[in-house]
C-alpha cells in the first residue's frame, strides 16, 4: 500500500483590491522578488509535494516574468470569480494526476511568511487523520462586535477563549475536498476557506497551532511587515 502523496495548490488569481497597488498584490516585490515566487519557493523547498497547481487570473500578464513560470514542478490553470472557485478549478485541473486519498494543501499566494516548521508540523500532525485540518492562531486581542462599518460602535465584547484565526496551508483529502467545495458552491454557501466547505459537509477539521507571523498580505501596511518577518528567517 503506497502512502498518499501531497499536492500543493497556491491560489493566485486575486486582484488585491484592498492593497490598492498598481498590480495584483502577489506580484508586488519584497527584496526584489515577487511575493508569489517567495511563497512558492518556501513551500516547494520543503520537498514534500508531488506537484503544484497555481490558478491564475485570466487577465494576469505578470506570470511570465516570475521565476515560478520557469519551474517545471509548477502547473497553472484558470482561476475563478472567488478564491473558492479558483481552488476548485485547480482541484479539477489536477484530477488525472491525483489519487482520491492523496492530500491537498491549499496555501494563499499572499502568505509568503509561512514557516517551514509550521508546514512540517501540519503535515505530521494530520498524516493519519481521517479529515485533515488547517494552521490557525488563537485570537490574542480583545474582540469587539459592531453592527456598522460606517460609525462602528461597540455592541458587544466577544468571548475569545474559543476563537482562532484561520491561516493556511489547509490540508484535506483530494476527493473529500472536491465534494465539499462543489456542494458548498452549489448551495451558495459563504466559503472563504477550504475548512468552511468541509465544515458545511459535516466535518470537524483539526486546528493546528501555527505562528501568528504567517500573515496574509492584505492591506498596504502588511507589505513592510512581511518584509521584516522574512528578514528574520
Ligand atoms: N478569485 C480569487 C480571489 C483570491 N484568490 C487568491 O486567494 C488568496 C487570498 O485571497 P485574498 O487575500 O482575499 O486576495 P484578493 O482576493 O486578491 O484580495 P482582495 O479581496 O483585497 O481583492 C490570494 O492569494 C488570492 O490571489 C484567488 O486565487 N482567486
Ligand atoms: C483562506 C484565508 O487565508 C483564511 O484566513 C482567508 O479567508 C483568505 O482571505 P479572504 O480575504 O477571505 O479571501
Amino acid at each position: 500500500m503506497t502512502s498518499p502523496k501531497l499536492w500543493l495548490i497556491v491560489p493566485a488569481a486575486g486582484i488585491g483590491q484592498r492593497m490598492q497597488a498598481e498590480c495584483p498584490k502577489q506580484y508586488l516585490r519584497i527584496n526584489n522578488r515577487f511575493i508569489l515566487d517567495i511563497t512558492l519557493s518556501r513551500m516547494l523547498n520543503s520537498g514534500l509535494f508531488a506537484g503544484c497547481m497555481v490558478p491564475l487570473n485570466s487577465t494576469d500578464s505578470w506570470w511570465p516574468e516570475s521565476d515560478a513560470s520557469n519551474d517545471d514542478r509548477i502547473q497553472t490553470c484558470g482561476g475563478g470569480a472567488e478564491r473558492a472557485d479558483s481552488v476548485l478549478s485547480a482541484l479539477h485541473a489536477l484530477k488525472e494526476q491525483v489519487a482520491a486519498d492523496d492530500w491537498v494543501l491549499v496555501h494563499d499566494a499572499a502568505r509568503p511568511c509561512v514557516h517551514p516548521a509550521d508546514l512540517a508540523n501540519l503535515v505530521s500532525t494530520l498524516a493519519d487523520h481521517p479529515v485533515g485540518g488547517l494552521l490557525a492562531a488563537p485570537v490574542a486581542d480583545t474582540l469587539k462586535k459592531a453592527e456598522s462599518r460606517d460609525l462602528p460602535e461597540v455592541v458587544e465584547t466577544v468571548d475569545r477563549s474559543q476563537l482562532w484565526r484561520a491561516l493556511t496551508p489547509q490540508m484535506f483529502r483530494y476527493s473529500m475536498l472536491v465534494s465539499a467545495l462543489e456542494r458548498a458552491l452549489k448551495d451558495k454557501q459563504p466559503v472563504t476557506d477550504e475548512s468552511s466547505a468541509m465544515e458545511f459537509s459535516g466535518n470537524m477539521p483539526v486546528l493546528v497551532e501555527g505562528r501568528p507571523d504567517n500573515i496574509k498580505i492584505t492591506v498596504p501596511a502588511d507589505l513592510d511587515l512581511a518584509g521584516f518577518i522574512l528578514s528574520r528567517f
